[in-house]
């Protein structure tokens, strides 16, 4: 309720002074130079005062700051009308009107770092960006509105007063909105004061205050430069500042450049607006549990690049929706931006790096504006000739073109700066996780060792061909570690139980999904107590099935989605893909009757229909045939001498030579004196 009163406050503070300053004068020219130079002198001491004001919000208690503030930003704002209505004179009203404005600013400069470095305090982490997006969505959409609004309904007021005969003077509207903006400062203070007492003090955000002021604000910047996260933050933050000022820079004449006029204008600039709210209001429910930096950096990307397809919009509509876009993608990265400054900066510099943000937004949006305006202004459109044919080039869309393209790096460099999942493709993970799963980051086994999968039908020779190869690779000096799925493990030999045993399945069926899951927690325990280890140590692990077999009996064969099969299998595996997947392909009905051959009888998946093992072993190649160069496929009615062959040769491109042997077989007593004697002849 505070942010929401004291953002209304704001607006209508910087709309009442504005045309209050214009209505003291007359002629068209000197209404825009008072109009012009109250919001000039809003932004001015933003430069001078915005590093300083973070040093205040870090060293004293932020309640009394705010508190302090207010009381004094309570009579400057009264001072205006009273000063119009004790004053003759314009001059003095407006040169008044523009000191106490400029006073009002620069205790905002010192009463917004405070605020906001106080909010994670108030918090709780999980609720920082529902609060944030309450607080942006207030600050920028409904309360401009409703100041507007306020303003337009009392200058309604006044006409009508005015028109029944009651002598005003031509400030009565924005003087009253000028009083209440006053009234909402010393309740703001009041509220603060008495009510929010949970606004950190001094005392619970370190011994900063022993420092000089000189010595604290340049650790703040300090603090900036060095900290990865926050200098991506905010060089993202200034990015996106940047691309939307020059939007705003330009839009006049992009507009014209489309063939349109004020309306184009006007309706290009409102959309950014609403692409803003739009992003700030739907963001997060679209990207579901994205990373929220590299959220932060898509955002970035999507609205700069945005930026540069706007230069090649040949057409209103296609403009208007990038726009829109442009919005969006701003209006996002505001959002994660300042969840992720409020949530992951240190209480103690917290006020300086939000004082640094306040600052270097303002500025940068303003030379951006008055940049591009200047840019475009001088640059004009031209025509080029390349072989007796005209190119027309206007510089606006040379100007958004290069805009789009720097800010897309920027936007890269600033996720490469802060990502927390480096290697997993953001695409896919922004897909994912817009459908409730992002992916995980894979953990990579490396150190050595090497990952062999041993998949097929039942029957197909898996047991078989497994031992065959490893009692090679053992023989040609590997450390070889033989295993299975499921139940490999003291816990996974209880699974293998429920899953497969057929007498305890008759009592309770086990579901499909719980079958899935009944999988995944064995593999989940496998993986980390038993794969993992041994390759981490530099082992050749061989394992009788393992993620292929889920995606084959419980995606094709159950008909559970495969998209859900898979995603639980990554998650239980933490992302371990083997080096090498063989699979044995097999007809069924051979597979199955050389199981029956054996005689121990048909266990659950076992006693599946026909069909149901022929969906599984279409499901094997398939994945296969997605894949070619981490498969083997093997024709499993080939007798067990050729597979075996065609398994080795695979299998010794792929892994390194082994350590020579004497050391790791003992040499015998014959082979240890002949070394002797080599050795004893040599020397
Ligand atoms: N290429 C082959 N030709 C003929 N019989 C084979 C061949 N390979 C294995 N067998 C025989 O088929 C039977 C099943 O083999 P094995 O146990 O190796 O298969 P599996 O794929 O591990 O079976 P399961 O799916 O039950 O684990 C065994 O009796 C085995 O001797
Ligand atoms: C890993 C895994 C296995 N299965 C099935 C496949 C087989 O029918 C059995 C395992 O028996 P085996 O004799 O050890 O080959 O379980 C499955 O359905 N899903 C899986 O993820």
């Amino acid at each position: 309720m505070v942010l929401g009163v004291a953002s209304l406050g704001d607006w209508l503070g910087l709309l009442a002074t504005a045309t209050f300053a214009s209505a003291q004068v007359t002629g068209s020219a000197a209404k825009g130079v008072a109009f012009g130079s109250v919001i000039a002198v809003r932004l001015l001491p933003a430069l001078v005062l915005g590093p300083l004001a973070g040093v205040l919000a870090d060293r004293f208690d932020r309640r009394y700051t705010m508190v302090v503030c207010d009381l004094l930003r309570f009579p400057l704002f009264a001072s205006i009308p009273t000063v119009a209505l004790l004053s003759e004179n314009a001059a003095v009203t407006v040169g008044w009107a523009a000191i106490a404005t400029f006073l009002v600013e620069a205790i905002t400069m010192i009463w917004t770092p405070a605020k906001d470095a106080s909010i994670p305090n108030l918090i709780p982490r999980a609720r920082l960006e529902a609060a944030n997006q309450l607080t942006l969505i207030t600050t920028y959409g409904i309360t401009p509105v409703l100041a507007a609004i306020s303003l337009a309904g009392l200058s309604q007021l006044y006409q009508s007063a005015v028109s029944n005969g009651v002598d005003l003077p031509t400030s009565t509207a924005s003087s009253v909105a000028l009083y209440f903006l006053a009234l909402s400062r010393l309740a703001t203070a009041v509220v603060v004061f008495f009510g929010i007492k949970e606004i950190g003090g001094r005392e619970s955000r370190g011994d900063g205050a022993d420092q000089g002021v000189l010595r604290q604000f340049v650790d703040g910047w300090k603090y900036v430069a060095r900290t990865p996260l926050v200098r991506g933050l905010v060089l993202g933050i200034l990015g996106a500042f940047a691309c939307g000022g020059l939007v705003v820079g330009t839009a006049q004449f992009y507009a014209l450049s489309l063939g349109g006029g004020d309306s184009t204008f006007s309706l290009l600039f409102g959309l950014i607006f609403v692409g803003l709210g739009l992003g700030i209001a739907f963001g997060p429910r679209l990207v579901g549990a994205l990373s929220r930096r590299r959220w932060f950096g898509f955002s970035i990307m999507l609205a700069a690049s945005s930026v540069g397809l706007l230069a090649l919009a040949p057409h209103l509509s296609i403009a208007a929706a990038v726009t829109l876009l442009v919005g969006a993608g701003a209006g996002m990265a505001f959002l994660s931006g300042t969840t992720l400054l409020g949530g992951e900066v240190e209480d103690d510099v917290r006020g300086r790096v939000f004082a640094f943000v306040q600052t270097a937004v303002r500025v940068v949006l303003m030379l951006a504006i008055a940049l591009s305006g200047v840019l475009v202004g001088v640059g004009g459109s031209r025509e080029f000739h390349i072989a007796g044919l005209a190119f027309p080039i206007s510089s606006t869309r040379l100007l958004l073109l290069v805009a789009g393209i720097a800010g897309t790096f920027a936007g890269m460099w600033a996720l490469r700066q802060m990502d927390d999942k480096p290697g997993v493709p953001l695409f896919r993970d922004l897909w994912s996780s817009m459908r409730g799963r992002p992916l995980e980051m894979p953990e990579g086994h490396t150190k050595g060792g090497t990952f062999i999968v041993f998949e097929g039908g039942e029957g197909a020779g898996k047991s078989t061909q497994l031992e065959l190869l490893a009692e090679k690779l053992r023989g040609l000096g590997h450390d070889v570690v033989v295993t299975r799925e499921p139940g490999a493990t003291p816990v996974g030999a209880g699974i293998r139980k429920l899953v497969l045993d057929r007498e305890s399945a008759d009592d309770a069926p086990i579901g499909p999904r719980a079958e899935a899951l009944l999988y995944a927690a064995d593999r989940a325990h496998h993986v980390a107590s038993l794969v993992r280890p041994a390759l981490a140590r530099g082992a050749v692990v061989i394992s009788d099935r393992y993620v292929d077999s889920s995606l084959a009996y419980q995606g094709a064969g159950r008909a559970l989605a495969a998209e859900d099969v898979a995603w639980l299998s990554r998650w239980a595996t933490n992302g371990l893909k083997p080096d090498l997947t063989i699979v044995l392909d097999v007809d069924p009905t051979t597979g199955l009757s050389r199981v029956a051959d054996r005689g121990a009888g048909h266990d659950r998946l076992e006693s599946e229909s026909l069909r149901f093992h022929e969906r599984v072993r279409h499901a094997f190649l398939d994945l296969a045939a997605a894949e070619p160069a981490r498969y083997l496929v093997v024709d499993a009615a080939e007798p067990v001498e050729t597979i075996t062959e065609l398994i080795a040769e695979r299998v010794t491109e792929l892994l390194p030579p082994p350590l020579e042997g004497p050391f790791l077989t003992p040499p015998s007593d014959a082979e240890l004196s002949s070394i002797v004697d080599s050795e004893l002849e040599r020397r």
